[in-house]
């Protein structure tokens, strides 16, 4: 297989612009896959991450485009992405070559994204630029065919990157209807790192006979990517995760958290740490924020240049996302996707670059994660640390200054539980067991909250960390005054309703007790008066030994005389 890009059957000024971008020759899954892609095949693309699929859909799309007849309104080549983030950086790449287009506005792109702009201003655009390709994800992309304003009929490509993401369930409304409304008779590309779970659903793209390329790489990672795990206590973690960042040389660091909240909560709290100003600079992307704040902050953490950078962020940005001089992965909690695991590392060792990624597990049963990607081929080694934890950072002090904080603390924890249920392989990581008390250390919790998955009657569970207790619980303050007046009236009308209620409780015993005393009387004298009765009956003598005797007695013999009557009977029964 030759790498040579000269020898690619494409126009001179894109053979050149590969050049000015510094391309010298093609990787192998370029190699591979744009020959065939260029000979109107449909393709199915592995290769693993940062190898370079992106150039290997670009380059064909851009190449077909000089040869289209482009009609107004009508789009030739739709590219679809499952982030904002790696749609905007795909529109990027193709940016870079079109910018030697010796045709002046001669192929135009859209990057169109849903919570940027409104879908009016995107068709006000649309109908000005007049794309020959459109970048989207699912959902803005459905809108835009919906509103019937762009005209599809001479789509001639259609590319799904990371293509076993934009297939799975979570987006399978958006596509159903995309797929369905495009024509049949255009060329598909499916690319991921990650393809063998999307075979299932190839179907529904309505690919023909596709060639499948999958790119073999040792340990189905690439070269330059160095596999650690550390088992740790989850009370450790942040101070572990701490150390090493300050202790590794590196430039930029992506820290995986499992939810949206906990990027949030820890960022707050990772701004107090001063001690770190210097040192350490970190920036926050999750899916809850703003898609113009996200874009933001990914750009930012791309610029920045000046020391050790740390991008706090969740699996919105494990996939596709290329920033260079990304040189340590670490993730607090394995991801509940296993293919996002490789994702997440490879955001790191790309295009030949060496890159560490540390995967933390808890303690006890995780540690089966290893025998898990051992299985799948993944080679991943134990991280020996030449140091101690680190120094306790002094979460929950900071938390106990504000109950504010705290709720915010639960609500992390909280949704990290919700996140643990969620986990694919439920064999290795049960809520069952889950270490609470040291899971609430690491969220900086002092109670554990009231949640079906916690059993507090464990004996084993104790519902306040530390030396907390429930006396400190009810005085713990909010900062915000007005909060603190809400929750302290809350209280007091709580209190008083508790009052009311033992009160009533009180009363109510109360008058069990006499309906109680008087039920005793009634049933005593109606005892005396049967066991008179039974006197009676039995024409015995009134003496003093005879009426001290208990009734009870007398009947439970009489009992026992009648049992030893009917043994007999079934004695006797027995032997005919
Ligand atoms: N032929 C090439 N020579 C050198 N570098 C290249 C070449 N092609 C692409 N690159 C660079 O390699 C890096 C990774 O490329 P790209 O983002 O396309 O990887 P990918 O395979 O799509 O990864 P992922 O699966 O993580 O999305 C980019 O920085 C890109 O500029």
């Amino acid at each position: 297989m030759s790498l040579d890009w000269s020898k690619l059957n494409i126009q001179q000024w894109l053979k050149d612009a590969i050049g000015s971008l510094g391309f010298q020759t093609m990787t192998t899954v370029q190699a591979s896959a744009i020959p065939i892609f260029l000979q109107n095949k449909d393709v199915v693309v592995e290769a693993v991450t940062g190898s370079g699929k992106t150039l290997s859909f670009v380059i064909p799309i851009i190449e077909k485009m000089t040869r289209v007849e482009h009609q107004k309104y009508h789009v030739n080549a739709i590219v679809l992405s499952p982030t904002r983030e790696l749609a905007q950086q795909i529109d990027k790449v193709f940016q870079s070559v079109l910018q030697f287009n010796p045709e002046e506005n001669g192929i135009r792109t859209q990057l169109i994204l849903g919570g940027v702009n409104t879908l009016e201003q995107d068709l006000e655009t649309f109908k000005k630029r007049n794309p020959h390709i459109i970048i989207s994800t699912p959902g803005r992309l459905q809108e835009l065919i919906k509103s019937k304003k762009i005209k599809t009929t001479d789509l001639e490509v259609l590319i799904l990157d990371e293509a076993d993401r934009l297939l799975d369930t979570n987006f399978s409304k958006e596509m159903d209807f995309i797929l369905a409304s495009l024509p049949k008779q255009k060329r598909t590309g499916l690319f991921s790192a990650t393809i063998s779970k999307a075979y299932e659903t190839l179907h529904k793209t309505g690919i023909r006979n596709p060639i499948k390329i999958k790119v073999n790489a040792k340990n189905n990672k690439p070269k330059s990517l160095q596999m650690y795990y550390h088992v740790v206590k989850p009370e450790d973690k942040l101070n572990l995760m701490f150390k090493i960042l300050t202790e590794y040389h590196f430039q930029k660091a992506m820290v995986y958290f499992p939810t949206c909240v906990s990027v949030d909560y820890y960022y707050q709290f990772f701004k107090t740490l001063t001690q770190y100003k210097d040192q350490l600079k970190f920036f926050s992307l999750h899916g809850k924020l703003k898609t113009p704040a996200r874009l933001k902050t990914l750009s930012n953490f791309d610029a920045s240049n000046d020391g050790k950078t740390i991008l706090m962020t969740t699996d919105v940005a494990s996939r596709g996302i290329d920033i260079d001089d990304v040189d340590l992965i670490i993730q607090l909690d394995p991801p509940t996707d296993p293919d996002s695991f490789m994702h997440r590392c490879g955001r790191t060792g790309r295009a030949g670059r060496f890159g560490q990624a540390i995967t933390f597990l808890n303690e006890g049963r995780e540690e089966d994660y290893i025998n898990f990607l051992e299985v799948k081929d993944v080679d991943i080694e134990e991280l020996e640390l030449p140091f101690e934890k680190g120094v306790d950072l002094g979460l929950t002090s900071w938390n106990l200054q504000d109950r504010a904080r705290h709720d915010k603390a639960v609500h992390a924890f909280v949704s990290f539980v919700r996140y643990y249920t969620k986990h694919s392989v439920n064999s290795i990581f049960r809520v069952g067991n889950i270490d609470w008390s040291s899971l609430a250390k690491f969220y900086g919790v002092t109670r554990l909250p009231s949640m079906p998955e916690i059993n507090k009657k464990d004996s084993n569970v104790s519902e306040f960390i530390g030396d907390y207790d429930f006396e400190k619980w009810e005085q713990f303050k909010y900062l915000d005054e007005n909060k603190e007046k809400a929750r302290v009236d809350e209280l007091a009308k709580e209190k008083k309703k508790f009052e009311r209620q033992e009160i009533k409780k009180k009363k109510e015993e109360n008058s069990a007790w006499s309906v109680k005393v008087g039920k005793k009387q009634a049933r005593n004298e109606k005892n005396i008066n049967k066991r008179d009765l039974e006197l009676d009956m039995k024409g015995e003598d009134d003496n003093e030994s005879e009426q001290e005797m208990d009734w009870k007695d007398m009947i439970r013999a009489q009992k026992k005389q009648k049992k030893n009557e009917k043994n007999d009977d079934i004695a006797q029964f027995d032997d005919l």
